[in-house]
């Protein structure tokens, strides 16, 4: 992106003697050009428009095996010196440009969240940006090394800090096996599959609170595309999985909905999970600036995005990859993926599944193939979940508030696949792995027998 500016501020961070003399030092000597120029001298580090019109031409004349164009001057004695400051300007020019716009964002008036938002969003383009300005960007096996002990050691101290099983965020104690199997909710690409109504909505909430309340420092972006489901309801289910509630006797007006209130008072987990409603402008600009701001203005370190469900958010992607279905869901997939570098988290997508993967029924295999629309969901995702329906009498018993689930995970890039007896408890809106047996829904929600029901006739 190009950045103007009003006051010229990013001119402090400019030394056109010194551009001049690395040009000059460039065209003398057609080695140096090439030690330096391919790999970090782009023409973004000279900021005298004359000086960037040179290097071009001197790009242009070595490539194309023409002598070197005059540049006067006396060479920069150190060379490698030199490059490194002009490099060290450009990202402080970089930086002041951003800083300048800040500044003049707060005296013309806009909102500061907004501005500190649009700064937040902006800073992290230039870390990028600054990246590729830094000299020698390509790393050694040997740094990356140092790299890996550093980041590992880290986790290692946190793991044993905590006295968990894992430095990521846990699945927790209910839910052992996927910690097992997944190593907790590291940061990756997940996509969850199942037919209609199995409860992929409910398991992704349940998840989330598991994230939330597993550690202080971690947040949600839930990217909502249901078209008449409000926003508000998943509050409702957030609160009931985080204190242990039944989601339905507050939707049906069996219970007073301020003692959901509660939930407010749990180590702010509610402040720290957000809804972002999709529309049809919605792109992973929106996505990401919503995970941005939410860490801005959270303090949280890592957030878990859940876009809830792939292929409606697909549906509303530009036209630009035009109508055919398989590419959108690939286009929207590959650019959240992206995400995962920004959040520091899982980024979730719950997925529709084809029908075929349902009509085969409970006691077969489910495959990551199953992904409906699926060839980029099926590449891209870390870790591929499909929840399916077990054989198991309480799903077909109207007041059993069992419900008896198989979770496949049909792909682990961290290590092996499995099947998961998942056994949903709606009284708790929870997820458990262990059967909790029989559990009656409560009394005001149980369908009564024929006989049962009185007075049908409601007098007005
Ligand atoms: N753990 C739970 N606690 C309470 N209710 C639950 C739970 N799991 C499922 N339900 C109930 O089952 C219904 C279907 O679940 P859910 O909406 O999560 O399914 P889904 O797979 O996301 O469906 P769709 O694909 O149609 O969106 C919910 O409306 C809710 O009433």
């Amino acid at each position: 992106m190009e950045y103007r500016s009003g006051s010229g501020l990013e001119t402090v961070f400019a030394d056109v003697e010194l551009e001049r003399a690395v040009l000059a030092a460039l065209a003398r000597d057609e080695q140096a050009f090439y030690s330096y120029a391919e790999d970090y001298l782009v023409p973004e580090v000279f900021h005298d428009p004359g000086n960037r019109a040179k290097f071009l031409e001197l790009v242009e004349a070595y490539a194309s095996g023409r002598p070197a164009p005059e540049v006067e001057g006396e060479p920069a004695p150190d060379l490698a010196a030199a490059v490194g400051k002009l490099c060290d300007l450009a990202q402080r020019r970089r930086v002041a440009v951003i800083l300048e716009k800040f500044w003049r964002d707060l005296g013309s008036g806009k909102a500061v969240q907004d501005a500190l938002a649009e700064l937040v969003e902006r800073a992290a383009e230039a870390q990028q940006a600054v990246k590729a300005l830094a000299p020698g960007e390509t790393r050694t096996a040997a740094e990356l090394l140092r790299e890996a002990v550093a980041v590992l050691g880290e986790q290692k101290r946190q793991k044993e800090e905590t006295g968990r099983e894992t430095p990521h965020p846990a699945f927790g104690k209910g839910l052992w096996s996927l910690d097992d199997l997944l190593g907790g909710m590291q940061p990756a690409v997940y996509a969850l599959g199942g037919q209609p109504g199995v409860g992929k909505t409910f398991f992704s909430i349940y998840c989330a609170s598991r994230y939330l309340t597993a550690a202080g420092d971690t947040g949600v972006v839930w990217v909502d595309v249901h078209e008449t489901r409000p926003a508000w309801k998943l509050a409702v289910y957030l609160s009931c999985s985080v204190l242990g509630k039944c989601p339905q006797l507050y939707e049906r007006l069996l219970a007073d909905p301020a003692e959901l209130l509660e939930g407010l008072r749990v180590d702010r987990v509610l402040e720290r999970f957000v809804v972002l409603t999709a529309e049809r402008n919605t792109t992973l600009l929106s996505v990401r600036g919503a995970v941005r701001r939410l860490m801005a203005q959270q303090g949280v370190k890592r957030v878990m995005v859940v876009v809830d469900y792939i292929q409606k958010l697909a549906s509303y992607t530009s036209v630009a990859t035009g109508q055919d279905m398989r590419l959108r869901v690939a286009s929207a997939v590959s650019a959240l993926t992206t995400l995962v570098g920004v959040c520091q988290g899982p980024v979730w997508l719950i997925s529709g599944v084809a029908k075929d993967a349902y009509r085969r029924g409970a006691k077969d295999e489910a495959s990551v193939a199953d992904f409906k629309e699926a060839g980029e969901v099926e590449y891209s995702a870390d870790v591929g979940l499909q929840l399916r329906w077990a054989d198991d009498p309480r799903n077909s018993d109207v007041n059993s508030a069992v419900k008896a689930l198989k979770l496949h995970v049909v792909k682990n890039r961290f290590g092996a696949t499995g099947v998961v007896n998942l056994y949903s408890l709606q009284t708790e809106c929870r997820y458990l792995q262990a059967d909790p047996g029989y559990v009656s829904r409560p009394p005001e929600l149980c369908v009564r027998g024929e006989g049962e029901a009185e007075g049908d006739d409601i007098p007005f």
